[in-house]
Order: C-alpha cells, then structure tokens, then sequence
C-alpha cells in the first residue's frame, strides 16, 4: 500500500506474522518509525520505542510486574472494583461504561505503575486528575498524529499544545521519579518493620529505581510501560459488555457460571477454570480488539515467507528501511479461518475440540514472539474478575444504544465510538 508517499507491505498471512513475531524477529525493529517521533513525549529509552539491547534491557526491567505473585495479588484491584460498581446505578438507568472502566484502569494501573493511584474513581481526588487526563490524552493523540502522518510530521513541528501537554505529564511523573529515587537512596529500614511478614507491594518504578537514579531515564522507561496500560484494558472490558448487552442468552451463560461458584474467593486459579467467561474474553478480543495494526520496520534487507509471485504464495523482498503493517483485524476477521460467521459474537466457538488458532498465527490479540504483550496474564485476569463481579450483581444487562452495530473509533487503540451505552438490571 501507499502509506501517505510511502510504499509499505500490509499483510494478514499468518506465515508473515510468525516471520516479524519470532522466526526473523531480528530482522524487525520498531525505533526508526517510533523512535524520534516519540522522544519528546516518551523519552529515548524504554520498552515501546527501544530495539536491541536497550529494548532487552528494558523487557527486563518490567518483566517482574507480571510475574505469577503480582498477577495473583488482587486485593488493590478489588478495591478499586468495589468503588467502581458503586457508580454503576442499580435503577435500570443507562449508563455509559465506557470512560467509567478508563477511570478505573487508570487508577489500578498509576498505583501499580508509579505506587499512587490517581483515583478518578473517588470524589475528591488528591490532585487535578482531569487537567492530567487532559495533558495524557492530548499527548498520546499528538503522538498518535505523528506515528501515522509519517513524513508529513513535520506540519505539526511547531505545535505549542504537544509540548504543553507533554510537559504536564512529564511534571506529574517526575514527581514520582523523585520519590522512587529517594526511597532507593535512604538507608533501609531495619527498625519496626523488621518482623512485619507484609509482603511489599511490587511498585515498577520503585523496581526501575534499583538499576537506575538517572531521572531521565526513569521517567522515561515508565512512561514507556504507562503508555501501553492507559485504556488497553477498559476498552478490552467494556467491548465484552458491549456484546453481552446485545447478547443476553450469553449473558445468561456467564451468570449461570458465576453462581455456580457461589462465595468461593475470586483467585486465579479459579478464573482459569471459568470456561464461559474466557470463551467470552477470547471472542471479544478477536472481534473487537483494541490493538489491532502491529507495524515494524525492516532493520535489513529480508524475504517474507509468502506475499509475492503472481498468486501472492512465493517469498516477498523487502529493503531495509520499509515498513510493514501485520493488520490483526483483518486476520481475526478472515472467513477462511473462522468460518462465514466470522464477524457475529459466538463465544461457543472456543468450546472443546476447536481449532489450536494460537499454535497457528491465526489468533493474536497480544500480538506473539519475544515482543507479546507482557501485560497478557494481568489483563485475562482482572477482566475475568470484573465479569465475574458484574453477574455475580446484575440479573441482566440490556442495551440502551440506539447505534447497534460496533462502530470503531482509531486512535492508538481502537474503542467503540459510541461508548458503551447499557442498562444493568441488579438481581
Ligand atoms: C486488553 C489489553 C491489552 C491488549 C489487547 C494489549 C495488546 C498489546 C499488543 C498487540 C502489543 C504489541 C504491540 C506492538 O508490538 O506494536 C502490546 C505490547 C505491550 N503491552 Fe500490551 N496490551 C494490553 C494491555 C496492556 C497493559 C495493561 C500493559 C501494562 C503495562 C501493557 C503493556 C505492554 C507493553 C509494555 C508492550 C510492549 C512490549 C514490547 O515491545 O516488548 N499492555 N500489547
């Protein structure tokens, strides 16, 4: 395709997506398309812009916030849940739950990410969360401008309001910075809570702050985890309620599991065992998943499994320098893989017996290889934990959109245009 002057490969083979993913992972980077583009905002250094060893580094350094304990911790999280159905009316008035999940998740993940939480989710919160979400959200848009613009970048070059923006949220993590660097430079405390069996919460940026003082990279390396959390999760959450509104038989289906567990604690290994809610998850991010065009740039000259030949099944040349875009829309959406209902919601079709669609390349949400989402096992989890909440209270959940089809609004995700407009009927 011509990407605004630039010739670029699209594909959605699965032979390709292996190739970029792992087979030839070295051949793809992400810095010559992110780097500059993003270092005013996101630094030089860190997870989302870094290749090589810099990008290693940073893969590292984050690696120890999903590991099994940090995942399996859910008491911070259910408390933000608690606040967060308690602004869900109980009277059968609509709701959009949309920018309420974002304010959740953007409080869950301040708290693990920098260790204060902004909680939007309470009425008085300790600082001015909006004008942050405001300075955020243009930021990410400013950024998201540039990524797609490519070389017409430059007509945002003197754009006062991205370096307003951005320079707000790098003053908010600063702070933090500091605090992290300040913990890690006092002496440890071997007084009063030296017998204390409370395990530490696991904080990332009080993690970074062990390997490095260096503020600049600090705020960077954390803001490059931050950026991949913000409304990843909410939407992910509030597509599954957009379908089940318009789904109420498999509404029922997960209410129906929900109350098969009755008061048992809502563990991880519990949620594993939850077929309905999965099968729920797994469709949602297939047909509507928030990450959806995974783009690389060749970093030398390399040959793609298939895409050339006049029948497009021979190896395709690509230089060093060209981009190509793995569209995982397109591959979640194919009707030769899964089937002429492709694009209805049918969480049954991750029954037993289904195709291995992952072993495949065909299924990939959290894209896959050494750069898959690390967030992976956290967000199957909480999004479990809130399904399992919302039937565990809500008898039936209608929707109140007069919109009935999923109508997509691109940013860096992809979310629902039109939020997600429902009634929950408490039971
Ligand atoms: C439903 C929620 C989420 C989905 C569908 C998702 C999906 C993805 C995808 C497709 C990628 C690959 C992007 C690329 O290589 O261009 C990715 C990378 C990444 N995600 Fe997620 N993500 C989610 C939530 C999160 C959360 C909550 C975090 C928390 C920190 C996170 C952290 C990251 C990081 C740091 C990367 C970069 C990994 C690397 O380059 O090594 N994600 N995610």
């Amino acid at each position: 395709m011509n990407a605004l002057g630039h010739a670029q490969i699209q594909t959605t083979q699965s032979k390709n997506v292996q190739a970029v993913a792992a087979t030839q992972f070295d051949d793809f980077g992400v810095r010559p398309r992110r780097g500059k583009v993003a270092a005013p905002f996101l630094g030089s250094r860190g997870i989302f812009t870094a290749d090589g060893e810099l990008w290693k580094h940073s893969r590292a350094l984050i690696r120890p916030t999903f590991s099994r304990n940090e995942i399996a911790d859910l008491a911070s999280f259910e408390r933000h849940v608690n606040r967060f159905l308690a602004l869900i009316p109980v009277d059968s008035s609509t709701v959009d739950l949309q920018p309420l999940a974002k304010r959740l998740f953007l409080d869950t993940s301040t708290e693990f990410l920098f260790g204060q939480s902004v909680e939007s989710l309470l009425p008085e919160t300790p600082f001015d969360t909006a004008e942050f979400l405001t300075a955020f959200d243009y930021s990410v848009l400013g950024l998201a401008l540039r990524l797609m613009t490519g070389p017409f970048k430059l007509l945002f070059a003197i754009d006062p309001t991205w370096q307003k923006a951005y320079t707000k949220v790098h003053a908010f993590v600063d702070k933090h910075v500091d605090i992290a660097i300040d913990r890690q430079r006092r002496p440890v405390d071997t007084g009063k809570n030296k017998n204390s069996n409370a395990r530490e919460k696991y904080i990332l940026l009080h993690q970074m702050a062990i390997e490095t003082q260096d503020p600049c990279d600090l705020r960077s390396q954390i803001l490059n985890a931050f950026f991949p959390a913000r409304d990843t999760v909410a939407v992910a959450f509030g597509n599954a309620m957009f379908e089940l509104a318009r789904h109420p038989s498999v509404w029922e289906n997960l209410r129906g599991e929900v109350l098969d567990v009755g008061a048992q604690p809502l563990t991880f290994e519990l949620f594993k065992s939850l077929k309905t809610t999965r099968a729920i998850i797994n469709e949602t991010l297939r047909l509507d998943l928030p990450a959806s065009r995974i783009i690389r740039t060749a970093l030398r000259d390399t040959v793609l499994p298939v895409g050339g030949g006049p029948d497009g099944c021979s190896p395709v040349f690509m230089p060093k320098g060209q981009n190509i875009e793995v569209n995982l829309y397109t591959l979640h959406h194919d009707p030769q893989i899964w089937g002429a209902d492709a694009d209805d919601f049918k969480p049954e079709r991750w029954g037993e017996g289904r195709p291995s669609w992952e072993a495949h390349w065909q299924y990939e949400p959290f894209f896959g290889g050494m750069r898959m989402c690390p967030a992976q096992n956290q967000v199957i989890t909480q999004i479990s934990y809130l399904l399992v909440r919302m039937a565990q209270r809500f008898r039936a959940v209608e929707n109140r959109d007069s919109v009935w089809n999923f109508k997509e609004e691109i940013k860096l995700t992809v979310e629902s245009r039109n939020g997600v407009k429902i009634a929950l009927i408490a039971g």
